[in-house]
């Protein structure tokens, strides 16, 4: 049932630089490496060290060499625009020469970090690999995020440039990004010298002279820049992700695993061969989008499509039916939160029915939890595997997936299925043993960690032990509980840490605590993330008011939602909060957040032993009843 899945995957437990060295051989390399796995100083293992090579090349060049250069690389479909824009290998590699030239313009080089803040259009795509291209370091910021965020992102990337565009369009609303920029950079202390501003024909932004660049201008003036070699072990980009505190993480991404592991995903988990199109509906500002709009599409010389759209309302539920179709799709990737909101809209699939996908093979899901009635659903409508997988900014591609490449295996609703080659998965008790399987425990990677997973956090060495091994010495503490079943399925249950996941966006309920706290009416607060049918979860907030304040809560509750969207940004989707007498504690004052998670889940839950007052659980429920959580 499982032989073929089986072999590859001892294989790669067994002799992983055996094995990696082998999935190396579809990368072009300009020097060998030395090392395949350099484990010379742990926990900071490298891949590949003394190779060289240029992952731009890799994803662009050497197709055009290769005779190919005339096949569609890129496919802009924005439904939000009413274009579709498609850009051939040739034309992309162009295009992307031309605006490294820009960033040479600007004094940018090997090691200098550029910050991208976009929306989906074809520009965003090709100023990343422009970094790529000059081996400079791109942190993309996704859209969503308010000024505050992007600053602290500013500030601790410090990067050269900063590209941009006038606007994104949000269904039907023009979002201005140009002023978010102008913001964030009021409130760096880290100013960056140039900003090149796409103009989009909707809204115009103003440039700030001697600041300023409009992208047109800095690609006229531009000669196309050549690849430039990089260390396989040198940074592609820093991806910033919500820590546990409002400091947000800079996940690093190297260049030569990041190829090798991207390249063997396409074919081994997702069955992609070169040529075919590809479909992921995410965002390029997470690393889904990264991974699999950008990055492994083009390494495995596919069409990869950027879709500036919803799953509904541009214009329906149809929207990813008609991608599908329109350009011969035979697999996609999205969060289950999309599907949760078409099966919502179109519950019988009606849609469907007017579009051709008998070319489509496999839907694949990820970014939070697949609940099983969503996958289900999504099963009987295409009548294709539907296969959930997980990972994390950190890893950077799966950590457990049904491989479709290798062998499809059979599919347990619930499951992500099992571990990827490369990924020693355990669960671990709270002592740091090995839990029975099916045993709830601490989901855990044993070192080294594949290729392709990130190697440290942007100039903070300490910061990622702390993070993420020192709590289980030899692992990567995923921060995510579950268990692994005894057919060695593994199962995501819940995060061990503060972090929720909104619609497939992952936010720290500590980081918007921290907003709460800073009303100046708000004595102490409590945010939680809550079941919700449509976004998976929703933070929820509970406030209790300093001594003396009599202004209405309706009131203040109105202004720390707005407070979060303006610090945070809409992203947070925090639209709850509730008023309350007092939180409920422990004896020695810790906040029993968990216990109201599960009150306001309607779910059983037993009664601290540790609590302080057990009555203010009651007070509680009658709160979340007040904002619309019945009790179940
Ligand atoms: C495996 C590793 C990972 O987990 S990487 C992360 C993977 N996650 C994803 O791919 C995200 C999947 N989710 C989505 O794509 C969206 O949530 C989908 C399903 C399309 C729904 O979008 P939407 O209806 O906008 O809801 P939302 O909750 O995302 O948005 C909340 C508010 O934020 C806004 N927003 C969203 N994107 C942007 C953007 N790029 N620029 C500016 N604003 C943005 C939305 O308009 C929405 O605003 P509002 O509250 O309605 O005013």
């Amino acid at each position: 049932m499982s032989a073929k899945f089986d072999a590859v995957y001892r294989r790669s437990i067994e002799d992983p630089a055996g094995f990696w060295a082998e999935a190396a051989k579809g990368i072009d390399w300009i020097q060998p490496w030395e090392r395949v796995l350099d484990d010379r100083n742990p926990p900071f293992y490298r891949w590949f060290s003394g190779a060289k090579l240029n992952t731009c090349w890799n994803c662009l060049d050497r197709h055009v060499a290769a005779g190919r250069g005339e096949q569609i690389a890129l496919i802009h479909d924005s439904p939000v625009t009413q274009t579709v824009k498609r850009f051939s290998y040739r034309a992309l590699r162009d295009a992307v020469a031309r605006f490294a030239g820009a960033l040479v313009n600007q004094g940018v080089g090997k090691g200098d970090r550029v910050i991208i803040y976009m929306p989906m259009v074809p520009e965003a795509l090709i100023a990343m690999l422009a970094c790529a291209r000059l081996g400079a370091i791109h942190s993309v910021v996704f859209g969503g995020f308010a000024p505050k965020e992007l600053k602290s992102r500013i500030d601790d990337a410090k990067p050269k440039v900063v590209v941009t565009a006038s606007c994104g369009i949000e269904v039907s609303r023009i979002i201005a990004y140009k002023p978010l920029l102008d913001a964030a950079i009021e409130q760096a202390e880290y100013k960056p010298e140039t900003c090149i501003v796409l103009q989009r024909p909707m809204e115009e932004a103003k440039l700030i002279t001697g600041r300023d660049i409009d992208w047109n201008d800095a690609v006229a003036a531009a000669q196309p820049a050549d690849c430039v070699p990089v260390a396989a072990t040198d940074p592609l980009y820093i991806l910033y992700t919500s820590g546990t505190t409002g400091r947000p993480k800079g996940v690093v991404r190297d260049n030569g695993g990041h190829a090798v592991a991207l390249h063997w995903s396409m074919e081994n988990i997702y069955g992609i061969k070169p040529g075919e199109t590809w479909f992921t509906a995410s965002d390029v500002g997470w690393v889904v989008g990264h991974s699999y709009i950008v990055y492994a599409p083009l390494l495995k010389g596919c069409t990869t499509i950027l879709y500036e759209g919803k799953p509904v309302g541009t214009p329906d539920a149809g929207a990813f039916w008609r991608v599908l179709s329109e350009h011969k799709v035979p697999a996609m990737f999205t969060a289950p939160t999309a599907f949760r909101a078409i099966r919502r809209d179109d519950p019988n699939g009606e849609l469907l029915k007017k579009y051709d996908l008998s070319g489509f093979r496999a839907l694949f899901l990820a970014g939070e939890r697949s609940d099983p009635p969503t996958l289900e659903w999504a099963e009987q409508l295409l009548k294709v595997p539907v296969i959930d997988h997980w990972w994390q900014t950190e890893t950077g591609w799966s950590i457990a997936a049904n491989c479709l490449g290798i062998e499809l295996l059979p599919v347990k609703h619930g499951s992500p299925t099992r571990p990827v080659p490369g990924w020693t998965l355990q669960v671990l008790d709270e002592t740091g043993h090995p839990a029975a399987p099916g045993e709830i425990g601490n989901l855990c990677g044993k070192l080294p960690l594949p290729p392709g997973t990130f190697p440290t956090l942007w100039n903070d060495d300490a910061r990622f032990v702390d993070s993420y091994l020192a709590r289980f010495p030899g692992y990567y503490q995923t921060s995510d509980a579950g268990l692994i079943d005894e057919d060695g399925y593994v199962y995501v249950m819940a995060r061990t840490d503060d972090i929720i996941n909104v619609a497939g966006h992952r936010l720290s309920t500590g980081g918007m605590e921290e907003v709460l706290a800073s009303h100046p009416d708000v004595a102490e607060c409590a945010v939680i993330g809550v079941h919700d049918s449509l976004k998976g979860q929703v933070p929820v907030g509970f406030l209790v008011l300093k001594a003396g304040v009599d202004r209405p809560s309706a009131k203040i509750v109105s202004e720390v939602v707005q407070l979060v969207r303006d610090r945070i940004g809409p992203v947070a989707a925090f639209k709850t909060a509730t008023v309350v007498a007092r939180l409920p504690k422990t004896r020695s004052g810790k906040i029993l957040r968990g216990t109201m998670q599960k009150i306001a889940d309607g779910q059983e839950y037993a009664m601290p032993a540790t609590i302080d007052d057990p009555a203010i659980l009651g007070e509680i429920d009658d709160a979340l009843q007040d904002i619309g959580y019945a009790k179940k």
